[in-house]
């Protein structure tokens, strides 16, 4: 697992236009590299408000849609087309302003989908999609993203982890159904912490004051996972907390 580097930006904006632009910059590398290139979206603030910043840069057009894999962390388990999706919110804010190639696209189920609302049956079926992604060489069954962005709660979860909840300690599954969360909608579906670790770069993105503690507690040493999930985001060979000032305010130094 890579130690994990800090970049600070003054604030939220300046935050969702540098890692927009970072993104950017990191798909057209892999793909200068490999052909394709796959990365795994998160919901929430700054998460789509960064998705919004790529749709709405010139640069964008130097990624080659076609060739993106696009993933989440975790959903929100409610119907296809309900508001709360963090799928549909992506759509909105950029997927379906680019041209990617609708089966390279892999939303997570949604709870009007094949499995009605059964989660847990919702969690295979996405486990299976990543098995059949995977290569021989990954590490678990499931594709190593090549960049797996996300947001952190003021509670320090990350993706649908929650503290105190047992998703953040499954060492087994890829996908998990995620019950009770505190935060609502309260049924949802998430990637897991191994999948998590597999990925190539792991990018931590979190502004505001609020974030500030578990900022703090992601990188402390020692931290539990249950006490903050969001200490487990490491990625193999790079990861990456991307802030804004408010969001670093508790950092030593
Ligand atoms: O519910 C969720 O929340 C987190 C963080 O959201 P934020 O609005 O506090 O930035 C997000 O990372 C996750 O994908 C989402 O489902």
């Amino acid at each position: 697992m890579s130690a994990p580097k800090i970049i600070v930006h003054a604030d939220a904006d300046l935050l969702a236009r540098a890692v927009a632009a970072r993104l950017i910059t990191r798909i057209v590398d892999v793909q200068a590299e490999r052909g394709e290139a796959s990365i795994v979206l998160t919901g929430g603030t700054v998460g789509i408000a960064l998705l919004a910043e790529v749709a709405a840069s010139p640069a964008r057009d130097a990624v080659d849609w076609a060739k993106v894999d696009v993933w989440w962390g975790d959903e929100r388990f409610v119907p296809e087309g309900d508001a709360d999706r963090n799928a549909l919110q992506a759509r909105e804010a950029l997927l379906d302003a680019v041209p990617l190639d609708p089966a390279r696209v892999h939303p997570m189920p949604a709870s009007d989908g094949p499995d009605g609302d059964d989660v847990e049956a919702a969690a295979v079926r996405h486990a299976a999609e990543l098995r059949a992604a995977a290569k021989p060489e990954d590490p678990v069954e499931a594709p190593s993203f090549d960049v797996l962005m996300l947001g952190v709660g003021p509670d320090a979860h990350i993706a649908s982890l929650f503290p105190g909840l047992p998703g953040v300690l499954e060492d087994k599954r890829t996908v998990i159904g995620v019950h009770d969360s505190p935060k609502p909608p309260p049924t949802r579906v998430s990637l897991t912490v191994p999948v998590i670790q597999a990925a190539r770069e792991v990018w931590v993105v979190a502004a505001g004051e609020g974030k500030a503690e578990a900022i703090r507690l992601g990188l402390a040493t020692g931290t539990s996972p249950s006490e903050a999930p969001v200490s487990t985001a490491r990625g193999r060979t790079e990861t990456l907390y991307l802030l804004d000032r408010a969001a670093a305010s508790r950092l030593p130094g």
